[in-house]
This record gives C-alpha cells, structure tokens and sequence, in this order.
C-alpha cells in the first residue's frame, strides 16, 4: 500500500519504521517546511495518509488531503471540539474518508471494553466515587489527553450518575498543582500529570470507604499506537466514511 506521511515527529517517524516493516512504501513526508507538498503526484498517489501533529494543525490537514482525494487516518488529539462537527459532515454528506481514535494501541481498545463493563457495574453500587488521573510526557500540548476525554464519555454513556467530565488538577513538570479538584456529584473528575518522558498512562479509580478498585494501562512506548495506526491504515483502504476502533476491532 501506499502511504503518505503528514507530521513527521515521534509518532510520524516510528509510524514510518512499521509500515516499511509490513511492506507499504511511504511516498510522500509532509512536515511544517513543507506544505507544499499536499500538491504533488506523490501524495496524490497515496492510499491513505497518516496525520499525527497537533491540536492546531490537524483540521488543516484534513481539508488538505480531502481536496486531493486522499483518504486519512489520523490521532492528532485536541481539535474534536472546534471541528467535529464539520469533520462528521464531510465524512457522512461530502464521501470523505477519515479514521480518528484518540489512541490507536491494541491495550486501549481492550482497556476501553473492561472501562464500559466496569461502569456499568457500579451502577449497582452507588457508594463508590470514580475520578480518572492521566500521566504525559511534557511536550503534550493538550490536558486532559484525548484517551482520558474518550474513557471519561465511555463512563458517562454507561453510569447514570455522571453525565459530563470536568478538568481537574494539572500537575506541571515541576510539581507545581494548578486547577481545582472541586466538582459535582454528577461531574467526571479528570486529573493531568506532565512528567518527564511518560508515554501515556491512563488510571480510572472507584473509591469507596471500605476499598478502591483501579484499572491503569501504562504505555511502555509509542509502538503499540504506531502498529494501530498502520493497521487502521490497512482498514481504511478498503473502507470509508467516519471509521474509528471499534469498526476494526470488533469486542
Ligand atoms: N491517537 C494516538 O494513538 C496517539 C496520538 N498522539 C497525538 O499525535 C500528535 C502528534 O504526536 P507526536 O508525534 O508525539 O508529536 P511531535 O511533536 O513529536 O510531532 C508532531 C510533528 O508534526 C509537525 N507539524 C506541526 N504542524 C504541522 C503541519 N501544519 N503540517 C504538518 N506537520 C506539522 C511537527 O513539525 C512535528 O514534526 C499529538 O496530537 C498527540 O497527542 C500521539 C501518540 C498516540
Ligand atoms: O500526546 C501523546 O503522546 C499521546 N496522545 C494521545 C492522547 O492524547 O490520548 C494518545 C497517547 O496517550 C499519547
């Protein structure tokens, strides 16, 4: 298969290793010094491009490859809010073709059905709290990370006493706490740590007075987000309009 390249940071760079490793051609790199690039045949001729950048650029990005015809799978996190909308249109009315998951790794997909099963236990069992703490590296510009805002609405759609997320606190590089751990009973607290280089971890606590039950996937690296974005790659080629994990993995 052919595969374009958009943001060649950390994950466009381990993406690039993996796809080689299962025999796709990379023919085209676009990067922030080269945007001219979106008007080649090279990028033309792709079958799918992977977008990883940033929660500015993505959108852009998108429109970009859309007006070439170019098919996307993308986990830039943090635009959702500002342009879900329009992107959910073009893919339904405009016969684009996107695949979004805020994290593409194998363990979040299984990680994900244990959180809906979990939540939808506790209805049972009012006297626990949940809150959610996710741990980042320190260059991630968005908190909370777009895996904690994906779990947090997967427990609002299955456990009737929250209906919305809120930020918590934001523990900086150095140690220094701001936000509030204030919310109401019917808020989703989520809690941010930006330490060193941390991959990714994502903790969902149920504290009660007698125990507290936690659930954590803990990245050990970019690798698993990698191969799941190649694979959705592979998934996207042969399918189209709004596709996301669980169109792939079927659980
Ligand atoms: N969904 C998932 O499984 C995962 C999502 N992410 C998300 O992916 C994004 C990128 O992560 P990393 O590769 O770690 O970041 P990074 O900072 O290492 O790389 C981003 C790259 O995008 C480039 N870039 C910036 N603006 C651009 C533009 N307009 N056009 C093309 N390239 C541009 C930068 O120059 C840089 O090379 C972040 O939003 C992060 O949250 C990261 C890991 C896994
Ligand atoms: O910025 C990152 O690094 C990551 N971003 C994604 C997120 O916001 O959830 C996925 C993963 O946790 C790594």
């Amino acid at each position: 298969m052919k595969i374009a390249l958009i943001g060649y940071g950390k994950m466009g760079k381990m993406i690039e290793q993996i796809a080689l490793g299962r025999g796709h051609q990379i023919v085209s790199i676009i990067d922030i010094d080269n945007q001219q690039d979106f008007d080649s045949e090279a990028f033309a001729s792709a079958d799918v491009a992977i977008e990883f950048t940033n929660p500015t650029a993505a959108y852009g990005n998108y429109l970009m490859a859309f007006a070439h015809n170019v098919k996307v799978v993308s986990g830039s996190t943090g635009w959702m809010k500002d342009h879900g909308d329009d992107v959910r249109k073009m893919c339904a009315e405009g016969g684009q073709t996107l695949f979004w998951a805020s994290n593409f790794s194998i363990g979040v997909a299984i990680f994900s059905a244990v959180n809906r099963y979990l939540a939808k236990i506790m209805n049972g069992f009012p006297q626990y709290s949940v809150t959610m703490e996710e741990t980042h590296h320190v260059h991630k510009l968005d908190a909370p990370s777009g895996t904690a805002i994906t779990l947090a609405e997967e427990i609002i759609d299955n456990i009737d006493r929250k209906d919305s997320w809120v930020k918590g606190t934001l523990t900086a590089p150095d140690g220094h706490i701001e936000g509030s751990a204030d919310c109401a009973d019917n808020e989703l607290r989520i809690d941010s740590v930006r330490r060193g280089e941390v991959p990714g971890i994502h903790t969902i606590a149920y504290d009660s007075e007698a125990d507290c039950i936690t659930i954590t996937h803990d990245a050990h690296s970019r690798k698993g987000f990698a191969l799941g974005a190649v694979l959705a790659a592979e998934y996207t080629a042969q399918h189209s309009g709004l596709l996301t994990i669980s169109d792939m993995f079927k659980f």
